[in-house]
């Protein structure tokens, strides 16, 4: 598959929100206040347990109209994949009326211990799946209290931090404003692409969990600003490193441009937890040639597509008037989505690597040799 290819865009798919988090960040308390709302009136909720005693499910106040299904004796990121496989291929006979579909919207809350990586695989590369379901979303729910501890000790939750599209940070009426500050900054670090959001027993709209890829995002262009990260909307300094005489590399953490200064990598004090997990963000001043890049992306990916946890990219590519949207997670793709116009009129190529244990070094080295070959 061409990553750049927008000739036959996908038939319109059940959007599917990934709402992951570790255990007692707030996740079920999230989807209580959630199914009460208007635009989840048509969700199909699936909440995965741990062990054998359905807790979640009791504690869950159904919506009036959702439906929910249960999934218990394992975690769908590992030992239940093909369960889920299973559950949301019936879902779309199983839950219609007079062959309609009776739901158009499905959210999966997963267990506290969840790799999100494995379950985004089923739903975009499982075929039976894909054919019916698109990835709207990963929602993390952070604990202001506990999150960085967990942080510290889980593995889990970084990974889960890392591959969000939005991340909720859950009880501050209980933690301390340097707790919070201290989070907020870890988890921009981790994520710039994320914007964070706090939650207050689960209180929020719900149309902010929504739409959060790229496709629904192309009737406001504004948000794909927001979407690819504060980080991605600076061009390099003059004087960063220079890729070539075409490209100019960048690997910025959403704080430091906030604060307006230069372009730097997170501090170490603020990452001295999460070394492994970076983000990077590339710069290309001019037009990019399709083909490097995708075969480019096609390596990395495939050589290290386990540590290449998100990818998002707004492209200026060689021949096209118009801004191209990317969007990965490990090495999977969504479809690429075609903007009407550069964002602020700004045209110029970003893209962002949230990556695991993959230096900065090896990307820009290969990416330059590709892109200048
Ligand atoms: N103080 C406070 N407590 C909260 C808030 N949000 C959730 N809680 C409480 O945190 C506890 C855990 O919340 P849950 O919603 O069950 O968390 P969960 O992520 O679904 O937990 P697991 O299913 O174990 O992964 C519950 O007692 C909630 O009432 C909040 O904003 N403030």
């Amino acid at each position: 598959m061409s990553y750049f290819d927008t000739s036959s865009p996908p038939a319109k798919r059940i959007p599917v929100t990934l709402l992951t988090g570790f255990l007692g960040s707030g996740k079920t308390t999230l989807l209580n206040q959630l199914v009460q709302q208007p635009s989840m009136s048509r969700a199909l909720v699936i909440i995965n347990e741990f062990g054998e005693i359905g807790l979640d499910h009791e504690l869950f106040s159904a919506s009036t109209d959702g439906e929910q299904i249960e999934l218990s004796n394992g975690c769908i990121c590992c030992s239940i994949r093909t369960d889920l496989a299973q559950t949301l291929t019936n879902a779309v006979w199983r839950f219609a009326r007079e062959g309609k579909r009776q739901f158009d919207r499905l959210i999966i809350e997963t267990t506290g211990l969840a790799d999100p990586a494995p379950i985004v695989h089923t739903l975009m590369s499982e075929t039976r799946v894909a054919r019916h379901y698109a990835l709207d979303g990963i929602v993390t729910v952070v604990d202001a209290a506990n999150g960085s501890t967990t942080l510290d000790r889980h593995e889990e939750a970084l990974r889960q931090a890392a591959m969000a599209d939005l991340l909720l940070i859950t009880k501050q009426d209980v933690a301390s404003k340097d707790q919070l500050d201290a989070l907020r900054q870890r988890l921009s670090a981790i994520n710039p692409s994320a914007p964070l959001q706090l939650l207050d027993h689960g209180h929020i709209e719900a149309d902010a969990l929504l739409g959060l890829g790229p496709e629904d995002m192309e009737a406001r262009n504004d948000d794909i600003q927001r979407w690819l990260g504060e980080a991605a909307s600076q061009r390099a300094a003059p004087h960063a490193p220079t890729l070539s005489p075409n490209a100019l590399f960048a690997s910025v953490g959403k704080a430091e441009v906030r604060a307006g200064q230069m372009p730097t990598a997170p501090s170490p004090d603020l990452n001295r937890h999460d070394d492994h997990i970076r983000a990077h963000c590339f710069v290309f001043e001019h037009p990019i040639k399709a083909a490097r890049l995708e075969a480019w992306l096609s390596l990395v990916t495939s050589l290290m597509g386990h540590d290449m946890l998100r990818i998002k990219g707004m492209l200026d590519i060689e021949g096209r008037d118009r801004p191209l949207v990317i969007h990965g997670v490990q090495h999977l793709f969504h479809p690429p989505v075609e903007l009407e116009a550069w964002p602020g009129g700004e045209r110029f190529s970003r893209l962002v690597f949230i990556t695991r244990d993959i230096p900065r070094e090896t990307l820009e080295m290969t990416l330059g040799d590709f892109l200048n070959s």
